[in-house]
């Protein structure tokens, strides 16, 4: 308890610094209490020199004796008057405890603002850290607990943490302590609720923030709902326009193609009454088709033959005159006068010979219009098939295949298939629709080769990307007898359609065609997988609109396997292919051939002579009936040239090496693209 008085006296000293005599009143009233404890034990009359009744008088009861000894105040001349000071100084402690508790109280009051201040900052606080430890959750909320609760205890002390005595009475010990913790919290006071204004503030602009952000994303929802809606709505509109699209675009197409075939037929009646028309001849049971010469064609028969005959004349009149003359020369003649002078003689002569070289010029004329009229005779027969093919098409009424493919003209029908001219309604641009037809009447096994057959020739095609190689766009089923692969459409002629319109081309022309197809053949060869087109022939060369050569028709290609040995691949399919163009390994019936990419170069060799010539160099007039049996091209040693039309020797070289006959001999493909007539380069 003196301890107490000692801590009490002290902090009050230490809260009131000015009292300068306090240090010595300590003292003093230490070494007093230490006196009264010690006679407390003796008779206290002695002690305090009370009068002696109050010496057999028994000893105060403890408590009050107790309350006293808590008095702390002294003075060294207060010793006489020690109860009366006694008494005042208690009344004094008693204020000073009622003015302490107040101001702890008033503390108190303003450390449960401070917590209240701090709380929500604290939870602010320990709900980042909570986000900061998320990992680790456990750990992170048990530590921001422990620092939550010790804040608590700390600044918020419950009822229980009153420290009040049995008595009611506060414990001074803790009140002082408080004390001493709150003063500094006074003093940060002001800094706390500067803070707080500026938490304050802070939490004001992060609400405006959060409003803001809100009204924000409600404006987006709505911008984006509205945008959906118009997305929907283009969709729709689009999905109608592109059917409109689609439904204009087809009907223009079907409109064009429509009077182009007006056109071809009207040109076809045109042409038939100038070069002539298929007739039906009855022979017998028997009927059979025949050409009959146009209406041009039989006058220029008709002009060839008077000059035949006016020629025929002339020779005729040079012999008579030749008679004469040498009958005069053996003096036969009677009439002198009539005689015929040698100098008339060789007049006449002159002048037959001069109108037989006016003929001829005149013939050569038209033997060459003549020419002409056999070609366009040919287009037209051509033509008319093409157009007789078309009418008895089943796909010639404009349909829409897969969705996706206007059929618009046959271009061409082959073996097993019709190329349609098509419209692709999805990119755009023109496409040849090759429709590959099963025959119904086939059976069942027949079928099968033929998909299997055409499978091959799909799946080879339509790995290959080259300029000089026609492309395979897409493969489809039509019906259960059809279907139809798509291709890049060419809509230059083929070179067999050129060909037969003029059978020479100038070599320039020639060597741009033959270098185009090399460069397609050496990609071919160039691949992982190897490839032998097999089937190099003036049909199976295309040209696009600016004149491109591009290879088409993969049907009888061979895949070179990794394992075929220097001398080549077996020839599994010997007898197809079109003899005209083919090399004479192909033609071995005594073993199965090896053949390699110089199956394809001897093909373009006979092509590029083809082209300068005029002419296939073997069996040019023959049937392929006729090569087979007649073994033209396993006789086909050595080739010869023509004077005319003049070729280059470089031309005349290239040729010679593609139609080497022994195949050994024969350069492959990789190996004669590096023949530099094959290679442009700057002179
Ligand atoms: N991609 C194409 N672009 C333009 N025309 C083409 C295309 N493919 C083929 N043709 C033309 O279509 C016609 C028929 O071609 P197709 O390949 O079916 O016949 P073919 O080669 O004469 O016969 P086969 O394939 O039986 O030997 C030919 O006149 C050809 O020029």
């Amino acid at each position: 308890m003196a301890d107490d008085i000692v801590l009490q006296l002290s902090a009050k000293s230490n809260s009131n610094p000015s009292d300068p005599s306090l240090p010595a009143k300590l003292a003093k009233l230490e070494a007093r209490m230490a006196g009264k404890s010690s006679s407390s034990s003796n008779s206290p009359s002695v002690q305090t020199g009370w009068p002696s009744s109050s010496v057999i008088a028994p000893p105060p009861p403890p408590v009050k004796f107790m309350e006293q000894e808590e008095l702390p105040e002294s003075s060294s001349d207060d010793d006489d008057n020690g109860e009366e000071f006694l008494i005042q100084h208690n009344k004094r402690i008693k204020l000073q405890e009622n003015d302490t508790v107040r101001a702890l109280q008033q503390s108190e009051t303003v450390v449960e603002e401070k917590v209240k201040v701090l709380e929500p900052v604290d939870t602010r606080q320990n709900s980042e850290d909570l986000k900061r430890k998320k990992p680790g959750r456990g750990r992170g909320r048990s530590s921001s607990c422990r620092g939550r609760s010790k804040t608590s205890d700390q600044t918020k002390p419950g009822p229980s943490s009153l420290h009040v005595s049995s008595n009611g009475q506060m414990d001074k010990h803790y009140l002082m302590e408080q004390m001493a913790k709150v003063a500094p919290a006074n003093n940060d006071t002001a800094n706390f609720q500067e803070e707080v204004t500026l938490l304050r503030g802070r939490v004001a602009s992060l609400e405006e923030e959060l409003r803001k952000s809100r009204q924000e994303k409600d404006d987006c929802q709505r911008l984006y709902s509205q945008l959906e809606k118009e997305l929907k709505d283009y969709k729709e509109h689009d999905q109608q326009m592109k059917t409109k699209r689609i439904k204009i675009v087809s009907d223009l197409l079907i409109s064009v193609s429509k009077a182009e075939r007006q056109e071809a037929r009207m040109r076809i009646r045109q042409e038939s009454f100038r070069l002539g028309n298929v007739g039906v001849m009855r022979a017998g049971t028997l009927i059979s088709e025949v050409w009959e010469d146009g209406q041009a064609i039989k006058d220029l028969n008709s002009h060839l033959k008077s000059l035949l005959e006016t020629k025929e004349a002339i020779e005729r009149h040079r012999k008579s005159l030749r008679k004469r003359q040498s009958s005069e020369n053996r003096g036969d003649g009677s009439d002198a006068e009539a005689s015929t002078s040698e100098e008339d003689f060789l007049l006449q002569d002159e002048i037959c010979k001069s109108r037989l070289a006016s003929i001829k010029r005149e013939e050569e004329n038209y033997l060459r219009e003549r020419d002409r009229y056999e070609l366009e005779k040919g287009r037209l027969i051509r033509e008319m098939k093409r157009v007789r093919d078309e009418d008895g098409s089943r796909f010639n009424n404009f349909q829409i295949l897969n969705h996706r493919y206007a059929l618009l003209n046959l271009l061409g029908k082959g073996g097993f298939s019709e190329v349609y001219k098509a419209f692709d309604l999805v990119e755009y641009k023109y496409v040849a629709c090759k429709l590959h037809g099963l025959n119904a009447q086939w059976s069942e096994e027949k079928k099968q080769n033929y998909i299997r057959h055409a499978l091959r020739e799909n799946n080879i095609h339509k790995t290959l990307v080259h300029p000089n190689i026609v492309r395979l766009w897409d493969t489809f089923e039509v019906d259960h007898n059809t279907f139809c692969t798509v291709l890049e459409y060419c809509s230059g002629k083929d070179l067999d359609a050129t060909l037969k319109a003029t059978p020479v081309l100038p070599e320039k022309e020639a060597r741009i065609i033959i270098v185009q197809i090399f460069q397609g053949l050496v990609y071919l060869n160039k691949r992982s997988q190897r490839i032998i087109h097999y089937d190099l022939k003036p049909g199976n060369v295309l040209f696009d609109e600016v004149g491109v050569t591009k290879v088409t028709d993969f049907g009888l290609s061979k895949i070179v396997e990794d394992d075929v040995g220097s001398q080549g691949m077996e020839l599994t399919s010997q007898g197809a292919g079109t003899y005209w163009y083919l090399p004479p390994e192909c033609f071995d019936l005594s073993k199965t051939p090896l053949i390699s990419s110089k199956v394809d170069v001897w093909s373009a060799g006979i092509m590029l002579y083809q082209m300068l010539f005029g002419k296939r160099p073997f069996g040019h007039d023959q049937t392929q009936e006729r090569i087979l049996r007649e073994d033209t091209i396993i006789n086909a040693r050595r080739v010869e040239f023509p004077s005319k039309p003049v070729v280059s020797n470089e031309a005349k070289e290239l040729i010679r090496k593609c139609l080497t006959y022994n195949q050994a001999e024969r350069p492959d493909v990789l190996t004669i693209a590096q023949d530099p007539y094959l290679i442009y380069s700057k002179k």
